[in-house]
């Protein structure tokens, strides 16, 4: 089975410098070599080169910030994404920041129209352009992928290919006033870190599975925001939340999911190595690659 992965230098969707540089520091760190060594052929074409949209041709549409960049990056996106998984490989996007997922996932339900979404993240990256404060889009790709909020025509190129019940959240701890009346709105599943105290993560990922994929016959697709964690355990990251998974939590999901045997395509985001010393961006990076290991198969014995 071939493992495409597909390098996504790109900050646009948010708007600190250095999560562009997540993709070439995994690879660097040696996730590639890695992944043979889990008996994966990789294919890895170079990163993605986008042209950048100089910032005075993108000005703001409405809140949205740098949204032509966002836009015709997450459609180059797309189109790769979709290609390499029409080919029967697996695509493991390594970001760059959550906006890119709108890409990832438009490219995966090409293919996989009935896949379903396991989102890992602090954040449920669900807002509109009308709840968002920040006009920041890696706060926005789900509710885009869903159809949902003020039509932009910016993005009129991205279907409404997800359901609502297709997606469910693990990890969740800082979600927006508006992005909570769209999960009570829609009936999105999520499980906060509250539930993840309370059930214990085994029992977590089995009821967040037993939601979106009851006979485990759909494709999956890990969107895996590495801000999910605890920022002692990924501090190098660009929307650090206290009270996150730890490193055993991150991984338990990985592993389940991957012991599925229904994962179809993985995301890596929001890894950004300039963001602290060099030994906890070092660290951020080699949890990155580790969590990838992980849903493409790595066990412990
Ligand atoms: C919670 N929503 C935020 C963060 C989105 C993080 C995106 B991710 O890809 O890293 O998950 C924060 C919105 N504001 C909340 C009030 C304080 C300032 C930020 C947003 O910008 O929409
Ligand atoms: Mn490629
Ligand atoms: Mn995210
Ligand atoms: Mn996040």
């Amino acid at each position: 089975k071939t493992v495409a992965i597909v390098g996504c230098p790109f900050r646009g969707g948010q708007a600190k410098l250095g999560v562009d540089k997540g993709p070439i520091h995994l690879v660097e760190a040696g996730l590639p070599e890695q992944l043979a060594e889990l008996g994966w052929k990789v294919q890895f074409d170079g990163h993605h080169q986008f042209e950048e949209i100089p910032t005075e041709d993108d000005p703001p549409i409405g809140k949205l910030k740098n949204p032509r960049s966002v836009s015709r990056v997450c459609q180059a996106v797309a189109k790769v994404v979709g290609e390499h998984a029409k080919k029967g490989q697996l695509p493991l996007t390594l970001g760059g920041d959550h906006s890119l997922a709108m890409g990832t996932i438009s490219g995966t339900l090409e293919k996989y129209p009935d896949a379903c979404v396991i989102w890992v993240d602090a954040h449920a990256d669900i807002n509109t352009a009308e709840t968002t404060d920040s006009g920041n889009i890696h706060g926005m790709p789900v509710s885009f992928l869903l159809g949902i909020g003020p039509k932009v025509d910016e993005f009129s190129w991205v279907k409404p290919v997800l359901k609502p019940h297709r997606i469910v959240y693990i990890g969740l701890r800082d979600v927006d006033q508006g992005e909570r009346r769209i999960l009570r709105e829609y009936g999105i599943k999520a499980f906060s870190m509250h539930e993840v105290d309370k059930y214990g993560i085994g029992r977590v990922v089995e009821m967040a599975l037993d939601h979106v994929n009851p006979g485990r016959k759909l494709p999956i697709h890990l969107s895996f925001d590495v801000d999910a964690l605890d920022p002692t355990v990924a501090p190098s990251t660009g929307t650090p939340v206290r009270g996150g998974l730890t490193f055993r939590e991150g991984h338990y999901i990985c592993e389940a999911v991957y012991e599925t045997g229904c994962l179809v395509a993985l995301d890596i985001m929001e890894v950004n190595p300039s963001l602290a010393d060099s030994e906890s961006a070092k660290q951020t990076v080699a949890v990155g690659c580790s969590l990838a290991r992980s849903a493409l198969g790595e066990t412990l014995l």
